[in-house]
């Protein structure tokens, strides 16, 4: 008889449980969302965050990039000041994730990188959480998450590459030295100065504790102008095209390859080559498109590229992070474990995956005759660079 009033009790109370379970579960929800809103920020150093070029510090004469000369007279807002706006809206590290912005610069623009921490402030971005904007090496390597390292010494009129290299060599000493005793325990590195392969290869050797898998260099531009001119040659949006390659250094020696390429239209995936049906557009006019392209913009805007430079940094970095999207991968400059035959210890471009914040060499691809000629003269030149640079070393 007990029993019976206790069943009959509890049924009469269902209706109130259910309530309480689904308030219960609403509140879950309701922190559960708060917690991945309040993810904890992520700290991003971006070196040469002024943009600006202070030729009064650096010399006397015009500036050359990639053999064209550009007034002198010019003040530049260059990739900084495009990349910093991006990090703090989310473009680099997802919509969800808080940032930190380190931002450091030389002394001659303290004031002009003050102004971007400035404007920074006056753009009332949500995710942006604070902003250090300093010279001392040392604060801004600080506790860093990611490190983008734009800053460099630029090639000017009359200088040898020996002289370029040898800047770069001291300042990539200095930053590495600072990033491997300061940055946090897992800190990523992309380096996009020029030569940007080297200096990461030189980073890597000053910062011996930073696992070289962390220390990589932007190809993903490159990678990204090649999918830009296969889509406006086949009149297709670029989103539908995937998986060009580029191989080696971040120079005119870079091998643009879509010999695995494919691009879906009407729902069909296709290789590039059967599209295209034009072997001899794809050897000749699309690679050397590809590789003069960063001279071709600086020709045009009498300035080297800043916001596709930018954004590509950000693709480079959220795909490093978030990882790459299953059957697609894209192209970043990582240290060679001696895959398709390029010799270890060179920083090269070479298609990758990415998962769980790693990459991974793509392997297997199959590679003709003319492509191997391609990919070893880019490595070539690289090896000369090494030497070059570290010639330049003590
Ligand atoms: N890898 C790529 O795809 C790619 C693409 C475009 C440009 N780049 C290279 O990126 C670099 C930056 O280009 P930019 O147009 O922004 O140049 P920029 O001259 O406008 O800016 C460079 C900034 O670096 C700063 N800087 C110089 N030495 C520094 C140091 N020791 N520490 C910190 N900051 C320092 C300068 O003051 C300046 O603000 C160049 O080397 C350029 O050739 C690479
Ligand atoms: O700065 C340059 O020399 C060119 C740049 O690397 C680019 O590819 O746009």
């Amino acid at each position: 008889m007990e029993d019976y009033y206790y069943m009959e009790e509890l049924v009469q109370k269902i209706p109130v449980i259910s309530i309480c379970c689904y308030l219960f579960w609403k509140i879950i929800k309701h922190f559960v969302k708060l917690l991945d809103v309040e993810k904890d920020p992520m700290i991003v150093l971006v070196t040469g965050a002024a943009g600006i070029y202070f030729y009064d510090f650096y010399a006397h004469t015009s500036y050359l990039r990639a053999d064209i000369s550009v007034s002198k007279s010019l003040y530049r807002c260059q990739i900084g000041y495009a990349l910093v706006p991006m990090i703090a809206r989310g473009e680099m590290l997802g919509p969800d994730q808080p940032v930190i912005l380190h931002m450091l610069d030389i002394e001659p623009a303290a004031e002009a990188l003050n102004g971007v921490k400035m404007e920074l402030i006056d753009a009332a971005l949500p995710l942006l959480k604070g902003v250090v904007a300093t010279t001392n090496v040392v604060e801004a390597c600080t506790g860093v998450d990611i490190a983008v390292m734009v800053g460099g010494f630029p090639r000017k009129e009359g200088m040898e590459r020996k002289d370029v290299m040898s800047k770069n060599v001291s300042i990539y000493k200095a930053q590495a030295s600072a990033l491997e005793e300061h940055a946090a325990e897992n800190c990523k590195v992309l380096v996009v100065a020029n030569p940007a392969n080297t200096n990461a290869l030189i980073l890597k050797e000053y910062a011996p504790s930073i696992p070289e898998k962390n220390i990589t260099c932007l190809t993903r531009l490159d990678h990204n102008r090649a999918l830009g001119q296969v889509s406006e040659k086949l009149d297709i949006h670029v989103g539908n095209v995937k998986n060009v390659i580029i191989w080696g250094n971040h120079s005119s020696t870079q091998y643009p390859d879509v010999n695995h390429a494919t691009a879906t239209t009407d729902l069909k995936e296709t290789p590039i080559k059967e599209l295209v049906s034009n072997d001899q557009w794809l050897n000749t006019e699309f690679i050397t498109t590809v590789q003069q392209r960063g001279a071709a913009i600086i020709k045009a805007r009498k300035l080297s590229s800043a916001l596709s430079a930018a954004s590509s940094a950000c693709d480079h970095i959220h795909d490093w992070v978030l990882g790459t999207p299953k059957g697609k991968w894209v192209s970043m400059g990582v240290y060679s474990d001696g895959s398709y035959g390029i010799p270890e210890g060179l920083v090269y471009s070479f298609p990758v995956t990415c998962d769980k914040g790693e990459w991974s060499i793509v392997q297997s691809l199959k590679i003709d005759e003319f492509s191997r000629a391609k990919m070893d003269a880019t490595a070539k030149e690289l090896i000369e660079e090494k030497s070059l640079a570290y010639s330049c070393l003590n």
